[in-house]
């Protein structure tokens, strides 16, 4: 008998069909006690030799057997319906909570942990609530009641049974709390495996290439070892349990029909009243052993209790006690002095942080990796406040918002795009669920995809597989960014949301996008530097603090770090151009974008960041000694680069661009002495599209 208060509040989403089907269940077993009364007036007919009188009882108990299976029917109907009532709240009120959280719980937890409680463990919540619980109550109200219909009759049987009942009931208390640690050392091992088996099937493709699927299959039945182990450890308690319910039934059973033979013996009670005794020990016994087996089925819900209750009352980083609604218009966004560091991190991320995007406007934030680009995004979405200063959206502290209210008008789009297994359009219509065809097919031109989708096999109601596996992880991006901009809200937030598509797109990309997020706040993190530099404001964030704002031009004239990040990236750039994977060597007295745009300002500085006194450049370092960022902006020119041939294969096999190369290619050519290489060929046929597209468009 275990009662989990985690399980008892869930169990009251679904309280009318739960005290129908108990009700229901009370009726049950009354037929049994209706049959058992009218079979002992057979039997005493019988041994009487009064077969004429027979036929009254076994009609009735026919028709008790007829009347139990249709309440049997109505009571399962109901508890289904109880069960699944508690199950959907339950799931509804964990999905909301999870919503809530944001990141700082999403840390610790596990996504397949998440997912076994929400799924299996609800399940197993079901199954207590439906089935346990009407048990339960029938088992502690009806035994008692048949004692005093026992002792009615044969006073000495109720000396057999009550000790046989109170072992049957009480005997299994004594292992509860073994039970329930059982069973939480089986719940967490099955979610420890749960959460694996989700990782193993996510990493995949890294664990091939990486050539570890032996050693994660190898883990993976450690895990199933460890499962097994905690499964029997649990069923030795529960069977042991299981078994002493048997023998104290089994007792008091036997221990009743003596005692009802020795009073019929001893002429004490009559043939009705021997038999009756016989049947309602019988009875007496029957809610115990249901409840026995119903237990079972319960279990899973207990074990699973602890982790839905722990999910369920989880506090999210930030409260969610803002009523204001979400900005109509595009808003002024504001950082004034923030300060913020993240639990358990050894400094702040942010110190003392202040600048304004206006009101639609382009605001950049640059910076090495790790600066805090994305925890700037993330305290203006309210994932985590502030440890001293403020963020405002019209000069109004984003707490006075409602959290939802405030992520509402703040459309985001990140390098970690989430696309679903579901359709283009319905990938896009998350957003906005009334957006016509035609609204989806704008976004999309804005967002430089539309050709591509309007090209696969069913257009826009193409399935493209789970996280959009089907699509290149350029196209990902540019689908996330139609879906942004679909969302209409008033801010528009891009972190690194072109990382993965090539810079030529890129800029067309950026140019549509300023066209269709007119109007709005845009606040764009970037890496290549070369997509902000039409930005209204751009700050330069570095270790945490603002190094430097102001415009592009500016910037380079008096920022040195800005001025090495321009430079970083032209020598992506050119490394990109080459083909050559690392890192290329400069040819001699080869300057980069960032120095050559910082000598023609002629500031008298020299593009001091650019070049220092070693000249040593981003060009000129050999791979030992570059930053992890580089090596990251590495790897994203790799898959650019594969982006590129892959988009340039397709072309290949079957779109071979037959429009005439006009005079903007020639350019090229001749700007590349004619040494093009197939990457730039490639390119350059794309531009074609593109250029095209833009033509067509303008017509
Ligand atoms: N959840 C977290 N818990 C603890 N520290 C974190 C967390 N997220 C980020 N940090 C730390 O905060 C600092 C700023 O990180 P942030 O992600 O904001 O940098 P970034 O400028 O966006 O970097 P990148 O360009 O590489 O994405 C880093 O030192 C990082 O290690």
């Amino acid at each position: 008998m275990m009662l989990h208060p985690e399980l008892l509040r869930a169990a009251r989403a679904g309280r009318r069909p739960l005290a129908g089907a108990t009700a229901l269940l009370g009726a049950v077993a009354l037929t049994h006690l209706a049959q058992a009364g009218l079979l002992a007036l057979a039997l005493a007919r019988i041994a009487r030799g009064d077969t004429a009188g027979l036929a009254l009882p076994l009609a009735g108990v026919l028709a008790t057997v007829a009347l139990r299976a249709g309440l049997g029917h109505r009571q399962r109907v109901l508890a289904v319906r109880a069960g699944a009532t508690v199950r959907v709240a339950l799931r509804d009120a964990l999905l909301a909570r999870l919503g809530t959280l944001g990141p700082a719980r999403g840390a610790d937890d596990r996504a397949g942990a998440v997912r076994a409680t929400l799924v299996d463990g609800v399940e197993g919540v079901d199954a207590y609530v439906s089935r346990y619980l009407p048990q339960l109550i029938l088992t502690c109200a009806l035994p008692p009641l048949l004692l005093l219909a026992v002792a009615a009759v044969e006073p000495y049987a109720v000396l057999a049974l009550a000790p046989a009942l109170a072992l049957a009931l009480g005997a299994p208390r004594w292992w509860d709390r073994l039970l329930r640690r059982r069973g939480q050392e089986h719940w967490e091992s099955y979610e420890a495996l749960a959460a694996d088996y989700l990782e193993a099937l996510q990493a995949m493709p890294a664990l091939r290439a990486a050539g570890a699927t032996g050693r994660t299959r190898r883990r993976l039945e450690e895990r199933s070892a460890a499962l097994h182990r905690a499964t029997v450890a649990k069923l030795r308690v529960s069977l042991v349990d299981t078994g002493l319910t048997d023998l104290a039934v089994q007792g008091g059973t036997v221990a009743a029909a003596l005692v009802a033979c020795a009073s019929a013996a001893s002429g004490r009670t009559a043939a009705t009243g021997t038999y009756l005794v016989l049947l309602l020990a019988g009875e007496c016994f029957r809610p115990v052993r249901d409840l026995s087996r119903e237990w079972h089925a319960g279990y899973l819900g207990v074990s699973a209790a602890d982790g839905i209750a722990a999910l369920r009352t989880a506090h999210p980083a930030v409260p969610d006690t803002g009523t204001l609604p979400a900005p109509v218009t595009a808003p002024e966004l504001r950082f004034q002095d923030v300060t913020f560091g993240y639990p358990g991190a050894a400094g702040p991320a942010l110190r003392g942080v202040s600048f304004t995007a206006g009101a639609g406007l382009t605001t950049a934030v640059v910076g090495p990796s790790g600066a805090g680009k994305s925890t700037l995004l993330a305290l203006l979405l309210r994932q985590w406040d502030p440890d001293a200063g403020r963020v405002t959206v019209d000069g109004t502290d984003t707490a006075a918002y409602s959290l939802a209210a405030l992520r509402r008008g703040i459309a985001v789009v990140s390098q970690e795009t989430y696309l679903f297994h579901a359709s283009v359009a319905e990938n896009l219509r998350l957003a906005r669920p009334d957006a016509s065809d035609a609204e989806l097919r704008a976004a999309a031109r804005a967002a430089g995809i539309h050709e591509e989708l309007a090209a696969l096999p069913a257009g826009y109601a193409t399935v493209i597989g789970e996280r959009g596996a089907t699509l290149s992880g350029g196209q990902r991006q540019r689908l996330a960014l139609a879906r942004a901009l679909l969302a209409d809200a008033p801010v528009l937030v891009l972190d690194e949301a072109t990382s993965a598509v090539d810079e030529r797109r890129e800029a067309r990309i950026g140019r549509a996008l300023l066209a269709a997020a007119k109007g709005r706040t845009r606040l764009v993190v970037a890496h290549r530097l070369a997509s902000v530099r039409d930005a209204d404001l751009i700050v330069v964030l570095d270790a945490g603090r603002v190094a430097a704002t102001g415009t592009h031009p500016e910037l380079l004239a008096r920022s040195p770090l800005y001025a090495r990040l321009v430079a970083a990236g032209a020598g992506e750039t050119a490394q990109r151009n080459t083909g050559e994977p690392g890192v290329r060597e400069r040819e001699p007295g080869e300057r980069d974008t960032g120095e050559r745009e910082a000598e023609e300002r002629k500031t008298g500085e020299r593009a001091a960041g650019a070049r220092n006194s070693g000249r040593r450049h981003v060009g000129e370092r050999t791979r030992d000694d570059r930053s992890g960022d580089d090596r990251k902006a590495d790897e994203r020119n790799n898959d650019d680069r594969n982006d590129n041939e892959r988009g340039a294969e397709k072309r290949k096999t079957g779109e071979r661009v037959t429009v005439a190369r006009n005079s903007g290619e020639r350019y090229a050519d001749e700007r590349n002495g004619g040494q093009r290489n197939a990457d730039d060929r490639n390119a350059d046929e794309r531009n074609n599209d593109d250029r095209n597209d833009d033509e067509r468009e303008a017509a």
